[in-house]
């Protein structure tokens, strides 16, 4: 089915009318169905470069079905998803059995992410080139939710990823300084006292791994800044020519530790929410290019992981519902991105990190038809019924929040309508079908 969309605002400002049929872009000026986006921004389908959809494993919190869904409901076309499963995302077999999920139900392109190290565990390199060589062909390799720690492994992994052109994507944490670290080290956590999570525990393995990616040549992405010394140090790496890239996440733009003092710990995040100095100075790093994107780290927890004492609950947020009405507070009404800086920062860039093709350059004839198109000036209150995913540990329930997104077209076909996604039966059919389109053409 074609759909023609008018009265749409695209990332540049400019007023257009646009058509899409059989999963692109055309230059038709007719269609099946028409939607007037008067009023609405236009953007390219979101990329998230960082995300955590439970599967296979920890179903309880996520699946690829809800969490890809939810993905959809935030105006994202693809995620790419962590490899901290169980089984951990380190063999072929995982990675491909993940991206097929993804592709059968179809709400988002799922690109799964390899581990670094068997399991995990941090010792041996995982079989990073058969999982580069598979149908997933995976292009980002990581074990967040640990950080890569021994230098000589971390060495090898770069070398490894640079022959097709990889890249690793390091959780940067010193593990022997933030042992039982609970939140940022500061003044809040002394008055809590509460064990801290100090800067430099980001800074020192983000300073260290600049060097080995110069060393070897090779591609390093860190993942969730969250220090106004680590925009330091990677501003010092990029002006030396070494090729890091950076994400901050919706969170960490927007919120700061004296969050923790409610001893809420849909607040508790890895790597915590730093102070307002660390915020003002993540907005200003995205602004200037020195942050290449923005990812959700969306992180889904069940209700036991949280409802629970702050020392014994688990780090993560949820985040892929709310990533655009997060962004949008934090730093576009806030005048530092414009639209157009958001769709390079949450799509553009995150895709070519991630070598996703299709996303270069949207809106025009014959590129893939991935778009949300949202409403900016909408405003609403954030609750569970703002969710689409399994799990409700979402900083921002009760919050009043800025946009909406109202519809989501992924390879042609709407995932979200009239501001709520699609039946999945619907979704799955559309995926199939344009599956077959693509074989053909
Ligand atoms: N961000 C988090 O606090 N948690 C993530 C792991 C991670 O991103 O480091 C998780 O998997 O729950
Ligand atoms: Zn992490
Ligand atoms: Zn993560």
């Amino acid at each position: 089915m074609s759909i023609r969309i008018i009265n749409a605002t695209l990332p540049s400002g400019k007023r257009a009318d646009f058509t899409i049929d059989r999963g692109v872009f055309t230059d038709a000026s007719s269609a099946d169905r028409t939607i007037d986006a008067s009023g609405l921004q236009a953007l390219p389908g979101l990329v998230d470069l960082h995300a955590h959809l439970r599967e296979p494993g920890f179903e309880q919190s996520e699946t690829v079905l809800s969490g890809s869904r939810a993905a959809a409901m935030g105006g994202f076309t693809a995620v790419f998803a962590m490899a901290n499963t169980m089984p951990v995302q380190d063999t072929a077999g995982v990675v491909e059995q993940v991206q097929s999920l993804g592709d059968t139900h179809g709400f988002a392109t799922v690109r799964p992410i390899g581990a670094v190290t068997e399991g995990l565990g941090g010792t041996k390199l995982s079989e990073i080139g058969a999982m580069a060589n598979s149908r997933a062909r995976v292009r980002v390799f990581s074990d967040d939710g640990k950080c890569v720690h021994n230098a000589l492994l971390m060495r090898r992994a770069l070398e490894y990823v640079k022959t097709f052109d990889g890249v690793v994507a390091q959780h940067a944490q010193e593990p022997t300084l933030t042992v039982d670290a609970q939140m940022n080290e500061g003044a809040v956590s002394s008055e809590l006292g509460l064990a801290g999570w100090p800067a430099v525990a980001e800074e020192s393995i983000i300073a260290r791994d600049v060097l080995l990616a110069e060393h070897v040549g090779a591609r390093l992405h860190i993942c969730h800044l969250s220090t106004a010394g680590s925009v330091d140090v990677i501003r010092w790496a990029k002006a030396r020519g070494i090729a890091v890239t950076a994400e901050v996440t919706p969170h960490h733009l927007l919120l700061t530790d004296e969050l923790v003092r409610g001893y809420d710990a849909r607040f508790k995040v890895n790597p915590p929410l730093r102070r307002d100095e660390d915020v003002r100075a993540l907005r200003a790093a995205l602004a200037d290019g020195t942050i290449d994107i923005v990812a959700t780290d969306h992180a889904p927890h069940p209700p036991e992981a949280k409802e629970c004492s702050w020392a014994e609950a688990a780090f993560g947020m949820v985040g892929l519902e709310s990533a655009l009405n997060v962004v949008q507070e934090a730093v576009v009404d806030t005048g530092h991105l414009t639209w157009a800086d958001v769709a390079r920062v949450f799509s553009q860039t995150p895709a070519h990190i991630g070598r996703l093709n299709g996303y270069d350059a949207p809106f025009t004839p014959g590129s893939a038809a991935n778009l949300v198109l949202i409403d900016p000036s909408a405003r609403s209150t954030f609750s569970t019924e703002s969710l689409r995913g399994k799990s409700t540990n979402s900083p921002y329930l009760g919050r009043s929040l800025p946009g909406r997104v109202m519809n989501t077209i992924h390879n042609g076909y709407e995932t979200v309508r009239d501001g709520d996604v699609v039946d999945s039966d619907e979704v799955a059919h559309s995926a199939r079908l344009a599956a077959g389109e693509s074989h053909h053409a």
